[in-house]
C-alpha cells in the first residue's frame, strides 16, 4: 500500500500552520505556502505536487507560466488514511451526507462506495469524471482536492451489517447547551470535500452526487471555507469568523502520541477501521451580534489568548505555553478558569485530545439581520469517547465561549483508513 507523504515536512524548516507539499519527481520538500509567502492552514501538511493531469493540462503550445503553484498541488488518494484529515485546511469546503434510498442495501452501497472512490481518485489527480463531465473544473488543476468517505451509525442496520458497527459509533450524549436540528444531523454517509479553488469543489460535490444515482439521496449539506492560500503574507494559523486565531494547539503529527490519539491502530477493533479515524462534525453557529459588542479585552478573556497574535494572556508568542497559574496584581488569575483555552487542554480532561480541522460557513442573514454564520467544526480522533466528548461535557457545563456560540447541528462518522491502489473505500467492511 502507498502511504500518503507524511506530514514530517512540517519540522522547524516549516514554521506551525505551514502547508507542505512534497515534489515527489525530485525526491525533494518544498512548501507551497512559503514560496507563495501565505498559510491559513493547521499545522498539518501534506500533498504530493505534481503537473495538473488530465484536461486541466493546456496544450503546449498554449502554455503559461502558472500565476501561481495553487492549481497543481495534488493530495493522493490511496494511503494508509484516507485524505482530507492531516491534510491543510483548503480554501473552500463542502460536507454532505447521504442516506440510502428504500431498497438499497450492502451491494448498491459498494457499488456506490466503488463509483465513489473512482471519482474521488480521478478528480484528485486532476482528471475529468469518468462519464459525463460536467467541464466546471475544465483547466483548473487539481488545487489540494480531497475527498473523504465516512459511514454513519444508522448504515450498519440498513446494510444487515449491524455486527460490524463499531461501539464508537454509539450516539453521542445529548449536552444541555444543544440546539440540534435533527434533519442536518446524522446520516448514513458522510462525505467531505475540501479544494483551494471553489469550482473544483463544486465540481466534485455535483459529480459525487451524481454517483449516487438511485441508491443513496442528500440528506444535508453545509458549505465552508478557509482563508486562501496567498492571503497572507506570511504562514499563518488560520482565524475563524470571531477573528480569533484557532488551531495553534492542535496536535502536530510529529508528536510521539499523534497516531495514537487521531487514527484507530492497525490492529484495531473492528479490523476494517484499521488506520481509520472517527469524525465529529457540529454546525456552531457563532452570535456574532452579541460577540462583536465586547471590547477585545474581554473577547481575549473569553478565549483566554491575545486576539491580535494568538499568545496566551500570560505572554509569550503563539506558540509559549500557558502558565496556567499566572496571577495579576490583584491576585487574579491571569487566564480565568472558564476561558476555552484552558478547560478545552487536554491537561485538564484526562488527556482527550482532537485534531480539529474546521471550515467558517456562512449562509446569509435572518429575516432580522442576524448572520447565519460560524464554525463547521470538524474534528477528527482515534475514539469519541477519549476526544470530542469529554471536552464538550466539560464546555456543556461553563465555558466562557458557550454564549457565544449555538450548536445546530451533528454527526459522528466512521472513517475507513485509505483505499489501496485497486481498492475502493470501505471495501474492508462491504465485502469483508
Ligand atoms: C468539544 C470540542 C471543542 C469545541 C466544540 C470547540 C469550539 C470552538 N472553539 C473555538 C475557538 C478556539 N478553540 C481553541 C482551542 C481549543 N478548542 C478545543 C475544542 C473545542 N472547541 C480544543 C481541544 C482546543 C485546544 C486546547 C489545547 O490543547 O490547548 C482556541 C485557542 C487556539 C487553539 O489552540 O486553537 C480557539 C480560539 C470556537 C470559535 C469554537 C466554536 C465556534
Ligand atoms: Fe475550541
Amino acid at each position: 500500500m502507498a502511504d500518503q507523504p507524511t506530514p514530517e515536512a512540517t519540522t522547524e524548516k516549516n514554521p506551525p500552520g505551514e502547508a507542505v507539499s512534497q515534489k515527489p519527481s525530485s525526491g525533494g520538500v518544498f512548501s507551497r505556502r512559503r514560496l507563495l509567502g501565505t498559510a491559513g492552514a493547521t499545522g498539518l501538511a501534506l500533498g504530493a505536487a505534481g503537473g495538473a493531469a488530465g484536461y486541466a493540462a493546456a496544450p503546449a503550445a498554449d502554455k503559461a507560466a502558472p500565476l501561481t503553484s495553487l492549481g497543481t498541488d495534488t493530495v493522493m488518494f490511496h494511503g494508509k488514511h484516507q485524505p482530507g484529515i492531516t491534510t491543510a485546511l483548503q480554501a473552500r469546503g463542502h460536507l454532505v451526507a447521504f442516506d440510502l434510498a428504500a431498497g438499497a442495501g450492502r451491494k448498491e452501497a459498494a457499488a456506490l462506495l466503488r463509483r465513489w472512490s473512482t471519482t474521488a481518485q480521478r478528480l484528485m489527480a486532476g482528471e475529468a469524471a469518468a462519464q459525463d463531465d460536467t467541464d466546471v473544473a475544465r483547466d483548473a488543476g487539481p488545487s489540494s482536492l480531497t475527498v473523504t468517505f465516512g459511514f454513519g451509525n444508522s448504515f450498519f442496520a440498513r446494510t444487515g451489517l449491524e455486527k460490524q458497527r463499531p461501539v464508537a459509533l454509539d450516539p453521542l450524549p445529548d449536552f444541555s447547551s444543544d440546539h440540534l436540528d435533527k434533519a442536518r444531523s446524522n446520516g448514513d454517509l458522510w462525505v467531505q470535500i475540501g479544494a483551494d479553488d471553489a469550482l473544483v469543489a463544486f465540481h466534485a460535490l455535483r459529480t459525487l452526487q451524481k454517483d449516487a444515482g438511485s441508491a443513496a439521496r442528500v440528506r444535508w449539506q453545509m458549505n465552508g471555507f478557509n482563508r486562501s492560500p496567498g492571503a497572507t503574507t506570511q504562514p499563518m494559523t488560520a482565524r475563524n469568523l470571531m477573528g480569533q486565531i484557532d488551531g495553534t494547539r492542535n496536535p502536530k503529527p510529529s508528536e510521539s502520541d499523534f497516531d495514537r490519539r487521531i487514527f484507530v491502530p492497525a490492529a484495531g477493533d473492528p479490523a476494517w477501521m484499521a488506520n481509520g479515524s472517527y469524525a465529529v462534525v457540529r454546525r456552531i453557529r457563532m452570535l456574532l451580534d452579541d460577540w462583536e459588542k465586547l471590547s477585545v479585552k474581554a473577547q481575549e478573556d473569553v478565549v483566554g489568548r491575545k486576539k491580535s497574535t494568538g499568545a496566551p494572556l500570560t505572554g509569550g508568542t503563539e506558540t509559549t505555553a500557558m502558565n496556567l497559574d499566572k496571577t495579576d496584581a490583584d491576585g487574579n488569575l491571569v487566564v480565568p478558569l472558564n476561558a476555552h483555552a484552558r478547560i478545552t487542554r487536554p491537561d485538564q480532561n484526562g488527556g482527550a485530545a482532537m485534531l480539529r480541522r474546521p471550515f467558517s460557513f456562512h449562509d446569509g442573514f435572518d429575516t432580522d439581520g442576524v448572520p447565519d454564520a460560524g464554525l463547521l467544526f470538524v474534528c477528527w480522533q482515534a475514539d469519541p469517547l477519549r476526544g470530542f466528548v469529554p471536552v464538550q461535557r466539560k464546555l456543556d457545563r461553563g465555558d466562557a465561549l458557550s454564549t457565544f456560540i449555538r450548536h445546530e447541528a451533528s454527526g459522528l462518522f466512521a472513517v475507513p483508513g485509505g483505499a489501496a491502489e485497486g481498492e475502493y473505500v470501505g471495501q474492508r467492511l462491504l465485502e469483508g
